[in-house]
């Protein structure tokens, strides 16, 4: 009776060492589980399920062998991958669900989503956000050839990378307001998101009744996967393949 939730990934092909890790992870770490759930940023960029490389060829097998294996998989959007979509769950049987999800963890209603709707003090971020989850803005987005959405992507990438830097570290993390009155609004005292690339398991008090807020670790230099089963949670690290290091 095991449930995996891993996010932060941020899959892409210049990053091989990451994408061979996690393929280790679904190959080995998977069997018998009884689900796994993405919550987010799987991708450092996702333009559209019509961009169709060899390298996302490869991520999509490894989850479409998952879930014909019998192990559901689901995913929520992150801030760089919001854009996955129908095509990407028929194609890998994986299963979209909404930003905002209870599921029922061996007994225990628990509140998972990518994070990013934390962060309320980055106002400038929660306006861009607004924005390109407008559904008349992604389908103007989805009229433009490929190449030009890759040329956005690639300069908006550049451009969050150093907007970024210049953000407090507060305004960076989650506002703990939010946490708990986003707790209190879904009636959970668990939560598990990602997004801040702050691994922890944080006691928090909600309605006056205890509560935890577990975070995902990021994959940048080491995976991180959160292992949950009935006696309790871990948050455990998976590391690189020894030919990777540099
Ligand atoms: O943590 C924080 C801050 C968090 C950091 C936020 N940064 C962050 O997410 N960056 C980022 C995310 C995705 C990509 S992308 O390449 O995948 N891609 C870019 C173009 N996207 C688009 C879609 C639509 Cl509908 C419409 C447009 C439009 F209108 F602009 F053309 C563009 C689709 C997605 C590139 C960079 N605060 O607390």
């Amino acid at each position: 009776m095991t449930t995996l939730f891993i996010s932060d990934l941020h899959l892409s092909a210049d990053r091989p060492d990451i994408t061979d890790c996690f393929l280790t992870f679904m190959k080995e770490d998977t069997k018998g589980i009884d689900a796994l759930y993405v919550l987010g940023d799987l991708f450092e960029m996702w333009i559209g399920d019509d961009d169709d490389s060899p390298f996302h060829q490869q991520i999509k097998t490894a989850f479409r062998q998952l879930t014909d294996s019998g192990i559901p998989c689901y995913f929520i959007h992150g801030n760089r991958d919001f854009l996955v979509g129908k095509r990407f769950s028929d194609e890998t049987g994986v299963q979209l669900l909404p930003e905002h999800t209870v599921i029922d963890l061996y007994g225990k209603p628990t509140l998972i989503l990518h994070g990013d709707t934390l962060c309320t003090l980055d106002e400038a971020y929660q306006r861009y956000r607004k924005k390109v989850h407008n559904r008349f803005i992604q389908w103007l987005f989805f009229r433009l050839p490929l190449a030009w959405r890759q040329n956005i992507g690639e300069k908006l990438r550049s451009n969050s990378g150093m907007a970024n830097q210049a953000k407090r570290e507060d305004v960076m993390d989650v506002t703990p307001d939010e946490v708990v009155k986003i707790m209190a609004q879904f009636g959970v005292r668990a939560m598990i998101h990602g997004h801040t690339h702050r691994p922890a398991i944080h006691d928090l008090s909600v309605e006056n009744q205890p509560a935890v807020r577990t975070v995902l670790g990021d994959w940048y230099d080491h995976g991180s996967v959160l292992v949950c089963n009935p006696d309790g949670n871990q948050l455990e690290t998976r590391n690189f393949a020894e030919s990777y290091r540099t």
